[in-house]
């Protein structure tokens, strides 16, 4: 038996107005998926393509989960959960159809499979449809509720194969949309493993009561194609007009020079800062290698160096593109921030400690508020060192949750932070 949801914390007062513009303002409200079924789905086989390094114990992930939750709604902070927005949002038929049409198409399920599919998925409700949709389907499930129609694209499945592969990556909600000032960035995904979540992000936003009457911006054409990728994790709000992004394994500068251009056209940010990354797993997203303390202070892992990086400014009909040398890293990102250095936190060390801190998310901190921050409590350096300073650091378990290659940043998506 899986364990029960806990309720989020206390009747959830009006968070305030849409918007993130900055990484360390008190955050408001959040999004949050706590894992489920979709996670009985990992194996060894299939682990590598779905993006984790290992199995998950379940049970135990979801007490490490909601620990995370309790530690946000006991801050103040709405904690809203990506399959209640889910299933709510199916709710609406317009929703529901652009998601059904959206996860069963000829280009997965070939022309003869996927109308019956998708006739298949209408007939359900809304919270087994959302189930679904998350946890994937095999194709025995499938046959608990239709008659398998002739396909060639079903007929080469056995029967524990997945017609719908599930979804084990919406945990990490901070990179499949992205509240970027006043507005939300709905992301191309780069790996084919997590195209389907901006999918059901993007009906959220669209048509979920709680989204659809904000008059917010939308800095993405999700589902775009794989070229043009930004994910959220390689993004930071760095305030008052400017933004961070990470380039490397997931986001492309083609896709960062388009979400430039978006946030430049719509005055939301007038400097956008890129950093060209490894492209490796261990720093997948720049959030696992820097994030955000406080106004001037960022958690940066050792073995980052100093990167190549860039200066976008809007010219009026295009974009200004000044390029810097590694050894100007800090000082680009402090101008960009109008501070005269930025404060560089990096624990002392062995390469070696630091590599598996790193690997465990050692960076990867949620600020709550300005100074306090959520981390994993498995990172007793990082998180010693951060509170000798005088952060104050939030732990929660993560023995489980890290096995997917995410800490408190990662799983994050904050849709409200004070000061927009
Ligand atoms: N911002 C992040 O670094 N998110 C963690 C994403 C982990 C996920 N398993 C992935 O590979 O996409």
């Amino acid at each position: 038996m899986l364990t029960e949801k806990p309720a989020p914390g206390p009747a959830p007062t009006p968070a305030g107005t849409l918007g993130v513009a900055s990484e360390v303002a008190r955050l408001r409200q959040v999004i949050l998926h706590r894992p489920g079924r979709e996670m009985t789905r990992l194996t060894p086989q299939n682990k590598d393509e779905l993006l984790f390094d290992d199995l998950l114990w379940l049970p135990r992930a979801q007490e490490e989960h909601d620990e995370f939750a309790t530690v946000l709604a006991a801050a103040g902070v709405q904690v809203l959960f990506l399959t209640d927005l889910l299933r709510e949002t199916l709710a609406v038929p317009e929703a529901r159809r652009y998601v059904v049409d959206h996860t069963f198409g000829v280009r997965l399920h070939g022309p003869s499979a996927a109308p019956v599919l998708r006739a298949m998925a209408e007939a359900m409700d809304d919270a087994e449809l959302t189930d679904v949709l998350i946890c994937g389907m095999t194709k025995r499930e499938m046959l608990e509720r239709t008659v398998e129609p002739r396909s060639i694209v079903l007929a080469s499945l056995g029967l524990d194969d997945l017609v719908l592969p599930p979804l084990p990556n919406h945990l990490f909600t901070r990179d499949t949309s992205s509240w970027v000032y006043d507005g939300v960035a709905v992301n191309s995904m780069r790996m084919p493993a997590r195209v389907r979540e901006s999918v059901h992000l993007e009906a959220i936003y669209r048509w979920h009561p709680r989204f659809a009457g904000s008059a917010h911006h939308r800095w993405s054409a999700p589902l775009a194609d794989a070229i043009t990728t930004v994910e959220g994790g390689d993004v930071l709000v760095l305030g008052d007009g400017a933004v961070l992004v990470g380039m490397g394994e997931r986001s492309t500068p083609q896709g960062v020079e388009l979400f430039a251009s978006r946030l430049f056209a719509a005055g939301a940010a007038d400097r956008v800062v890129t950093l060209s990354m490894p492209k490796a797993r261990a720093f997948m997203h720049l959030d696992t290698v820097m994030t955000m303390v406080d106004e001037r202070s960022f958690i940066k892992y050792a073995g980052l160096g100093m990167l190549p990086s860039a200066t976008l400014t809007p010219t009026g009909d295009g974009l200004r593109v000044v390029p810097h040398e590694p050894e100007q890293m800090h000082g680009v990102i402090a101008e960009a921030m109008g501070v005269t250095s930025l404060r560089i936190l990096t624990p002392e060390q062995d390469v070696h400690s630091a590599a598996r801190e790193q690997w465990g998310d050692g960076c990867n901190a949620l600020a709550i508020a300005p100074g306090v921050v959520v981390t994993y409590d498995r990172n007793a350096t990082a998180n010693a060192y951060l509170q000798d300073l005088g952060v104050d650091v939030r732990v929660v378990p993560g023995g489980e949750l890290g096995r997917g290659r995410g800490g408190p940043h990662c799983m994050s998506c904050p849709t409200i932070r004070e000061g927009i």
